[in-house]
This record gives structure tokens, sequence and C-alpha cells, in this order.
């Protein structure tokens, strides 16, 4: 068997984290070498090494960080792997400008994904919508994000992706956000026109198919040169 991936996941005692850190237990490709949360209640768990943030300069050697945690998380483990010259693949979203442009030079010395969503359903979305966007020419588009009641950013992620399609095609979409309950992630991208109307829908019922996307990007990015890079790229 090959040599395992050394990961890092980055933001574990999260929703996303606790994820991560179940599915990668499945993987032989894949070695958890340590979970960073903001604090640590045990030095191990489950045969995990458990780092608080502020420790995180002291983790063991890694080749890629997966990294779902919050923005103001964000520049710490953009500056670690950096520094380690190990692979980034983050699906933190609510990135302000500044740390989007960090990202982008930083592609220059390492390989790094974001991504707003790390699911096949709403990579197949994307299209659609850039699709029904060029071909609806005049037509409203509106997009309206559904979200668990602790989600802190707003529009997601992925509606603000969504939207960057829409204007691909030609559209200028509106967004509306919904919190409500424990809603994983559903995104309604809907064109309206006089007399008729098209409705696009991806609804996440489970956490775990965007820690599958993740894990897959992170085996598959860890080693390569840098540059920023798409999920798409590091499919199949
Ligand atoms: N791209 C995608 O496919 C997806 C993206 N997301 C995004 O992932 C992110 C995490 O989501 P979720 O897991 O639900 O969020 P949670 O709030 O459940 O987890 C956030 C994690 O970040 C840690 N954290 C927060 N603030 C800091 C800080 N200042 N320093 C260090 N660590 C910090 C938290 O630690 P603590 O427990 O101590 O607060 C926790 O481990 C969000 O931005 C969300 O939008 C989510 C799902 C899919
Ligand atoms: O915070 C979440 O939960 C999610 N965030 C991502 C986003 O902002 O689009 C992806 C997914 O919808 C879940």
């Amino acid at each position: 068997m090959n040599t395992p991936v050394r990961i890092i996941i980055h933001g574990a005692s999260g929703r996303m984290g606790q994820a991560l850190l179940r599915l990668a237990g499945e993987r032989p490709e894949i070695q958890v070498v340590a979970a960073v949360s903001r604090k640590v209640a045990a030095r191990v768990v489950d045969g995990v090494p458990q780092f608080a943030s502020s420790e995180l300069g002291g983790v063991p050697e890694f080749d890629a960080a997966i990294d779902f945690s919050l923005p103001e998380a964000f520049d710490a483990v953009l500056a670690t792997c950096r520094s380690r010259r190990a692979a980034l693949v983050s699906g933190t979203t609510g990135l302000s400008a500044s740390q989007q442009e960090e990202l982008h030079a930083a592609a220059t010395e390492i390989p790094v994904l974001w991504s707003a969503n790390f699911s096949l359903g709403v990579a197949v979305l994307s299209d659609l919508v850039e699709r029904a966007a060029a071909a609806l020419s005049g037509w409203d588009c509106d997009i309206v994000e559904s979200h668990h009641v602790h989600k802190k950013d707003a529009p997601s992620g992925t509606a603000l992706a969504l939207g960057a399609s829409a204007e691909r095609g030609g559209a200028a979409p509106r967004y509306a956000s919904l919190r409500a309950g424990d809603i994983v992630g559903e995104h309604l991208v809907q064109f309206a026109s006089l007399g008729e109307r098209i409705e696009l829908v991806h609804r996440a019922t489970n956490r775990d198919i965007f820690a599958r996307g993740a894990l897959h990007a992170a085996s598959r990015l860890a080693g390569r040169a840098p540059g920023e890079y798409r999920l798409r790229d590091l499919l199949g």
C-alpha cells in the first residue's frame, strides 16, 4: 500500500470537523495527524492527537490541511500551510475580500482548493444555472438559501457561487436567506417571467457529502504543484 497522506483537520470540534474525523477513519489512504480546535479537552481522541488553535504552529509534519472553521480562524491555517509548504483544502465561507486575495497569493507557493460547496450535486447545479441564465435573457433570477440556525454568514457561500454562475450566463441574481431548525443546506435558483417559472433546487440532507468531497480533494491535492485548483480538477 502507498504511504497515507498526512492530514490535519482545522475546525475539528465543529459540525463539519466531526464528520471529517469520522469519515477519515474509514479511508486507509488518509492519516489524520492532528485535529485542531479552539480548545482541547484531551491530548488524544480515538488515536488522533488534539491541538488547540493557539498550538497550530506545533502540529506534526503534514501534507494537507482540511479547513472548515470560521473566517476569524482562517488566516492562521493559511499561514501554517504556507510555512510548512503543505496543501490547503478549505470550505470556510464568509471570507473577506482581503482573505480571498491572500488565498490567491498563497497559491503561488502551495496547492490550494477553496470551494463553497464540496457536493457533486451543487457542481452540476452550477453548470445548469449558467446554461439556464444564458437561455433565459431578461427573466428574473432569484436565489433562496436555507440553513440551520447556527450558520453565521448570509448569503451562503454556495448561494454566492451560484449567483456568479448566473452572472456568467448574463443574469442579475437577487438573494434571500432563511435560518431555521437543523436544515443542512438548501439552494433554490428560480428563473421567472410572465406566466412561467423554472426552479432548480439542491437539498443537502447530510453533511457527509461535503466531508467526503473534501477528504477526496485533500488526498488528490497533496503533493501537487502550487496553484489554485477547482473541485472538478480533482474528481474522477
Ligand atoms: N464548503 C462546504 O461544502 C461547506 C462549508 N461549510 C462551512 O464550513 C464552516 C464550518 O461550518 P460548521 O462545521 O457548521 O461550523 P461550526 O461552528 O460547527 O464549527 C466551526 C469550527 O471552527 C472553530 N473556530 C471557530 N472560531 C475559531 C477561532 N477564532 N479560532 C479557532 N477555531 C475557531 C470552532 O471551534 P469551537 O468549537 O471552539 O467554536 C469549530 O471547530 C462554515 O464557514 C460553513 O459555512 C459547511 C458545510 C459545507
Ligand atoms: O454552513 C453550512 O452549514 C454550509 N455552508 C456552505 C455554504 O455557505 O454554502 C455549504 C453548505 O450549504 C452548508
